[in-house]
């Protein structure tokens, strides 16, 4: 059963088309990953969910309910943790937690098996404040104060954003661990690598979805053989002869090196270092590799833009 269906939704900020009618649907128990830059609309689209801003147009059910006429249910049994931190930052971490269960009528000790294994690890600052806690531990903070009422579906908006890479793994631990408690999760991220821990993912790019798909489909769907590039004369002097080669299709910075995909079909590695040698270059490496969701983003917003 699809917990959230989405059709042909629409949000325009004034002239800005923050989402281009979009459809999707998120299934039972799902973590679904909305992947993408930021401005890609995401924000906007979990907060459409969440009942907290209106669509301009378009079907969105979220449990079966309608945010614009249910929004009573629907926040009643969702989870949200927005992308800033939100909670009472002169309160202790105790004192925040009780705040959120008071106000949905629940306690901390109704709710401790859902979140003992994140609490656990923020218990020993109990009475801290919150504003004194580290990113990561405010963090998790948030996400007990979004699952101290047992939602059924979680939004998780850019959760690890700015968040150091030890945090962003363990964080990933945990959200994988809620599996188990039957909640549906949705999270967003601009984080390429993030999109490979979900069930399936939306890349979103400029308010429209691109593609989604599992994160293993994603990546296999590049359409072109992918070749890394790299020379002693160093990538920015060779995007520019690339991009006089006449055989280009396209070239992308990607880490140390450049991603490179020819018009030609055929493996080109001969051919082109035999090129680049011609244009001046030495030291030159070419390697047929495998494609990874982030070189199908690339190639989807290329194509979005033309
Ligand atoms: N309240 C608002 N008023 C005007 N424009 C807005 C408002 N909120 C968002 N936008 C614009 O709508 C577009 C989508 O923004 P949104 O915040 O949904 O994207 P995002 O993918 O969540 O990225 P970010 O990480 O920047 O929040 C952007 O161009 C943004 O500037």
């Amino acid at each position: 059963m699809a917990v959230i269906e989405v059709k042909n939704l629409t949000k325009n900020y004034g002239e800005v088309e923050a989402l281009k009618s979009i459809s999707f649907e998120v299934q039972q128990n799902e973590i679904f990953g909305l992947i993408g830059p930021d401005g890609a609309g995401k924000s906007t689209l979990i907060r459409i969910l969440n009942s907290l801003i209106l669509a301009d147009e378009g079907n969105v059910s979220v449990m079966g309910k309608d945010p614009n006429k249910q929004y009573q249910y629907i926040r009643n049994h969702i989870g949200y943790m927005p992308g800033r931190f939100s909670l009472y930052e002169d309160l202790s971490v105790k004192e925040n937690l009780e705040f959120f269960a008071t106000i949905f009528g629940t306690t901390i000790k109704k709710s401790y098996n859902l979140i003992k294994d994140i609490y656990q690890q923020i218990e020993p600052f109990n009475d801290r404040k919150a504003g004194a806690l580290s990113g990561g531990m405010k963090q998790k903070l948030a996400l007990c104060a979004a699952l101290i009422h047992y939602p059924k579906v979680l939004f998780l908006d850019e959760p690890t954003t700015g968040v150091d890479p030890v945090s962003r793994k363990e964080f990933w631990q945990i959200i994988k661990g809620l599996h188990q408690h039957n909640i549906t999760i949705i999270v967003s991220t601009p984080y390429m690598d993030e999109a490979d821990l979900c069930d399936r993912v939306a890349l979103m790019n400029d308010g429209e979805i691109l593609r989604i798909d599992t994160p293993q489909n994603v990546a296999n769907s590049f359409d072109k053989p992918l070749y890394a590039l790299e020379a002693k004369e160093g990538n920015y002097k060779l995007i520019k002869a690339l991009r006089a080669y006449s055989f280009l299709d396209s070239v992308f910075p990607f880490g140390e090196k450049l991603h490179y995909t020819d018009q030609r079909d055929d493996d080109i590695t001969v051919e082109l270092k035999k090129h680049l040698t011609s244009e001046g270059f030495s030291d030159i490496s070419i390697e047929k590799i495998a494609s990874n969701t982030e070189d199908v983003f690339i190639r989807l917003m290329n194509n979005q833009k033309q």
